[in-house]
């Protein structure tokens, strides 16, 4: 274990399961649609997530990337940035949007937004964690991997100023580091 880390909250192995349950639950939503959904996956955090969870997705999906930033540390500014937009057109496609985790819920509401105002003819949002206690915006993921409480998490993907995004579990790091 990284020695940063106070507490190991999922393991490698309880992330695997769960995405292999929600792509499973994906499949078998998107089943009748006419197009398989577009998956639109945000930089960076998202990209081990979406990596697990297209293994258990069995129908004909895209995915595309866009970067939209609004954290300074441990610190949402409120203010979503696009950094980098989609390369795949999403008008009149049922769109899935990989999230790491829903926290305040401001970047899945613009993103929603967004991609509604391009022509999009559905938004569904799934993220790995939700953390619904620090809730500001009407945004319910429609797919969960796992519930965290208000605390600020790393790794699968989720960094603290760039680190820690490559451990192959989510943990919570030893408190001295928070600064
Ligand atoms: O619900 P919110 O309060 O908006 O927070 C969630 C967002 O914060 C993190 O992104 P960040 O902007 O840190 O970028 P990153 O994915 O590159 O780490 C995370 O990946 C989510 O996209
Ligand atoms: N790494 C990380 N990024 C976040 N962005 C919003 N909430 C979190 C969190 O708990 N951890």
């Amino acid at each position: 274990m990284n020695p940063d880390i106070k507490t190991i909250l999922y393991s490698e192995e309880q992330i695997r399961e769960r995405s292999e349950e929600l792509g499973k639950q994906i499949a078998e939503d998107y089943r009748d649609r006419p197009q398989a959904p577009l998956l639109v996956a945000l930089l960076r955090g998202s990209v081990p997530f979406l990596a697990e969870l297209i293994k258990h997705i069995d129908l004909d999906i895209e995915y595309d990337f866009m970067d939209v930033t609004s954290y300074e540390g441990t610190n949402s500014t409120g203010d979503i940035k696009i950094l980098k937009d989609l390369d795949t057109s999403v008008k009149g496609r049922d769109i899935l949007v990989v999230e790491d985790i829903v926290d305040t819920g401001k970047t899945v509401a613009a993103v929603r937004e967004m991609l509604m105002h391009k022509g999009a003819s559905s938004v569904k949002i799934v993220t790995l964690l939700n953390k619904p206690s620090r809730r500001t915006e009407q945004e319910e993921p429609d797919y969960v991997g796992f519930f965290v409480d208000n605390l600020f998490v790393v790794g699968f993907g989720m960094d603290f100023n760039q680190k820690y995004r490559c451990l192959p579990y989510i943990g919570v790091l030893k408190d001295e580091l928070y600064q």
